[in-house]
């Protein structure tokens, strides 16, 4: 009998998506892996209160508390919503091959950029790089999930809305009317998706290790350290894009203020003998240039 290993989702299009994606990854590797729907936290009805289990992404919250209660052996996020730091016992088990790390901005027509316009994103970080660009337009809100926000979009006047290429293109859902936004910087770990487990489990950690792809691990890995260094969680402007060729990691990455009007950027190279403390050195860069006074800034606020 192959051993059975519950992954956890939540019930969004994406989210069951890539639960499939590992679903279907670990039946490859001869386990029996079924899928558990988690659907809120509803009674969490825990000994110890989320901060002290060191649980804090709004995202990832519900299948945490679900892994920690042994309910699933295995959760599936898309990475750039997770906390840089895991729950206590929670350990990253596998990083899937990046997908499309671009985002892309939904339009209803290209004419005239100069002009103001109206476009929606629920992200601080695409906002504040629109307005940079674009500093006459309007940025409004715009919230929930990928198959929400794109029926808001259509019942809305605005210009355009801006999401992740990946998210759209794993279910299908990329229309024609599209750019690529080539000069956006995107989320640390945008496109890859992390599968996690408890430390305790041996099992799924050893079900998971053929499936991590050493590439996406270490391209997110100093993305997020980039991230963790500047003390932003997931929803801080900041974006970061690690990329390897040929034995070397460029990064590029960047701190913006909330309305656009202030952008420290870097772009480095290292070779993988010095990719230890990279994305650390890179953000060192960024609080030195002056980051360090808007990330305070941004901390009261955030
Ligand atoms: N924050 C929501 C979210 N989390 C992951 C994705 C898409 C997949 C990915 O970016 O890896 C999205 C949608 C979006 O940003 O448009």
């Amino acid at each position: 009998m192959s051993k059975t290993i519950r992954i956890g989702t939540r019930d969004s299009e994406l989210a069951l998506w890539q639960a499939h994606k590992v679903k279907s990854l670990l039946e490859r590797e001869g386990y029996n892996p079924v899928l558990k729907p988690v659907k809120s936290t509803g009674d969490l009805n825990l000994d110890q209160p989320l901060y002290e289990m060191g649980i804090t992404g709004i995202f990832t919250k519900t299948l945490d508390v679900a892994l920690i209660k042994g309910e699933i052996d295995i959760a599936v996020h898309s990475m750039k919503d997770v906390p840089t730091a895991l729950p206590k016992g929670v350990v990253e088990a596998a990083v899937l091959p990046r997908a499309n790390t671009s985002d892309i901005f939904i339009h209803k027509g290209l004419d005239d950029f100069s002009s103001e316009k109206t476009i929606a994103t629920g992200s601080l970080r695409r906002k504040a790089q629109w307005l940079s660009k674009y500093p006459n337009h309007e940025v409004v809100n715009l919230r929930g999930n990928v198959n929400t926000r794109l029926q808001k979009l259509e019942d809305n006047d605005w210009s355009g809305a801006i999401f992740a290429a990946a998210g759209l293109e794993r279910i299908n859902l990329k229309p024609e009317n599209h750019v690529e936004l080539d000069w956006m910087i995107p989320a640390p770990a945008q496109g890859a998706m992390l599968v996690v487990t408890m430390e305790s489990n041996p099992t799924c950690k050893t079900a998971l290790k053929p499936i991590n792809h050493a590439e996406t691990a270490l391209a997110v890995k100093v993305e997020r350290e980039f991230l963790k260094t500047l003390e932003g969680g997931c929803t801080a402007p900041i974006g970061a894009l690690a990329t390897l060729e040929n034995s070397v990691l460029n990064l590029k990455a960047g701190l913006f203020s909330l309305d656009g009007k202030e952008c420290y950027v870097i772009e480095e190279s290292t070779d993988l003998e010095q990719v230890e403390g990279f994305g650390k050195r890179c953000a060192e860069l960024v609080l030195k240039q002056g980051g360090d006074r808007l990330m305070k800034e941004l901390r009261k606020v955030l």
